[in-house]
């Protein structure tokens, strides 16, 4: 099956039960393109022509002939559409209008309306050049490289960018069918962070990252020399600094962060920060906090530092974020009394164990949403106020765990600070708060978690994650009904029962008067 729109898979073999490093979009659907223009014909806006037509590139098998490139110049930074010379080709894009609405947020809106969400909102962001993180696939020859996403449905390479620097090395380009060549992929992520520039150039004339992905598991290769003429380089799971600056930092939700090349990070800054600021609104101050599927600790951190919470544990599978944890964390001001630990586990296994202590819990799963296991240890949570007798036993079962390599994944990898919890495991989540870049499988969980009444949807908000396509990235608040909560409930039901036939009656006079 070919990799969905913009993402392409890192290389390494044993990388599969790993996220990609970053975020995935749904499957493409319909291209959209804009309408023709009805009668009389309005002036058309201009399409971006090549000033110059480069020579023609000798063709290349699995590769797409493509037309030249131009570095487009935006006619109107208020337009709404995408203008993109490569759209046609590239797969990046389905959407070429009305970048402001991508389709599905009428049934996004539809159904958080639908299911008494009143404070509904939906932030459109940056709609062009919005883009902080990219991985390009690198394909072709050393004299014709070609640098892009996969064209849809493929795995040939639309080219977008001529890179000389390539070339000029004579670095040769991974063929697929051969398993040959040496650079595979090549990732980019711009930082924002530098607060000297001007707000609004800070996406164009902020530091780059790059990544070079080499197709060798051993970095004393035949051609490992050109690497030290490059940039970062990425053997397997490792990755060794090679030029430059060694850490990319950026500022997520108020907070240092570090990303390393194989942590997952978002790939647009802006408004992953929109999602941040209101995500913040939710989580009570001082709250115990578990952060699930929580990559470097990005969302973590920033609750730690922003909300005084007692207490933030991040659970993430990928063992590589644990360096780029450590470093954001040491960045945190001093002194926040905070015990903030990083566990490198599968939230999957077990979950019941990552939500005793934790008043509030935060998932960011992939695309594909929660596992099951997580739905069901949520739902028991949320359900075990009322069944205390039944769950009981369940849920105590956990601290009885016996096995070697589940305590290990227990034990935080990296521990803040070591202010010791007090009387925190009779504690269990009642604010539920899911950040979702898959809306199928985010409708999926959600009827799930509020089957049973064991959750409540109370808010929803929506951003413009990924402006010319078709996904969105959603932030939800499930609360649980404490069991006084229940009662009153209970209660207010059997007033308005025992007032029924009062009404009654009056309907009834008025109707006969
Ligand atoms: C969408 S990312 C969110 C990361 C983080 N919240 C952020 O915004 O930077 C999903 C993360 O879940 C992690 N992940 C995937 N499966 C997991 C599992 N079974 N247990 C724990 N983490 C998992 C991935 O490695 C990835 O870092």
């Amino acid at each position: 099956m070919p990799p969905p729109a913009g993402l392409l898979p890192w290389p390494a073999p044993s990388a599969a039960s790993l996220a990609t490093a970053t975020r995935a979009r749904p499957p493409t659907r319909t291209r959209v393109r804009p309408p023709p223009p009805p009668a009389p014909p309005p002036p058309p806006r201009p399409r971006l022509e090549p000033a110059v037509a480069p020579p023609p590139k000798p063709t290349v098998t699995a590769t797409a002939t493509l037309p030249p490139i131009t570095i487009p110049t935006l006619s109107d930074p208020s337009s709404t559409c995408l203008e993109c010379v490569h759209f046609n080709s590239c797969s990046g894009c389905t959407h070429e209008v009305d970048l402001d609405k991508p389709p599905v947020l009428q049934e996004v809106e539809n159904f958080f309306k639908g299911h008494g969400v009143g404070d509904f909102t939906y932030s459109r962001g940056r709609l062009r050049e919005w883009r902080c993180r990219a991985k390009l696939a690198i394909r072709g020859t050393p004299e014709s490289p070609l640098i892009g996403l996969y064209q849809e449905g493929t795995h040939a390479v639309a080219d977008i960018p001529e890179c000389r620097g390539i070339s000029e090395l004579n670095i040769e380009p991974f063929d697929e069918d051969a398993g040959t060549g040496e650079l595979r992929y090549v990732q980019m992520a711009v930082t924002t962070y530098n607060t000297s520039i001007p707000v609004a150039k800070r996406y164009e004339q902020g530091r780059v990252q790059v990544s070079l992905v080499w197709n060798s598991r051993d970095e004393r290769s035949k051609n490992s020399e050109k690497l030290s003429l490059l940039s970062e380089i990425i053997f397997g799971h490792k990755w060794r600094h090679l030029i430059g600056e060694n850490d990319l930092w950026e500022r997520y939700g108020g907070v240092d962060i570090s990303l390393d090349p194989y942590s997952f990070g978002q790939a647009n800054t802006l408004s992953f920060n929109a999602l941040l600021h209101t995500l913040h609104k939710y989580v009570p101050r001082g709250s115990t906090v578990v952060d699930l599927y929580s990559g470097a600790g990005v969302i973590g951190l920033s609750i730690a530092a922003s909300k005084k919470c007692r207490s933030v544990k991040c659970v993430e599978i990928n063992k590589l974020s644990k360096m780029s944890f450590e470093k954001s964390a040491s960045r945190l001001p001093p002194n926040l009394g905070c015990n903030i630990t990083w566990h490198n586990t599968d939230a999957s296994v077990e979950p019941v164990h990552w939500l005793e202590g934790s008043s509030v819990v935060i998932v960011d799963p992939p695309r594909k949403g929660l596992h099951p296991s997580v739905i069901n240890a949520l739902q028991r949570v949320a359900l075990s106020e009322r069944k205390a007798y039944k769950e009981k036993s369940s849920l105590t079962k956990v601290k009885d765990e016996k096995r070697p390599w589940i305590l290990r994944a227990r034990e935080a990898a990296v521990q803040v600070d070591s202010t010791p919890l007090e009387g925190s495991s009779e504690t269990w989540p009642e604010t539920l708060i899911y950040i979702s870049c898959g809306w199928d499988s985010f409708k999926k969980d959600c009827k799930s978690l509020m089957s049973s009444k064991a959750w409540q949807l109370q808010n929803a908000h929506a951003f413009n994650f990924f402006p010319g396509t078709d996904s969105i990235e959603v932030l939800a608040i499930f609360k649980r009904e404490s069991e006084s909560v229940q009662k009153k409930k209970k209660k207010a039901k059997k007033k308005k029962a025992k007032g029924m036939p009062m009404l009654t009656i009056y309907r009834r006079w008025i109707q006969a008067a």
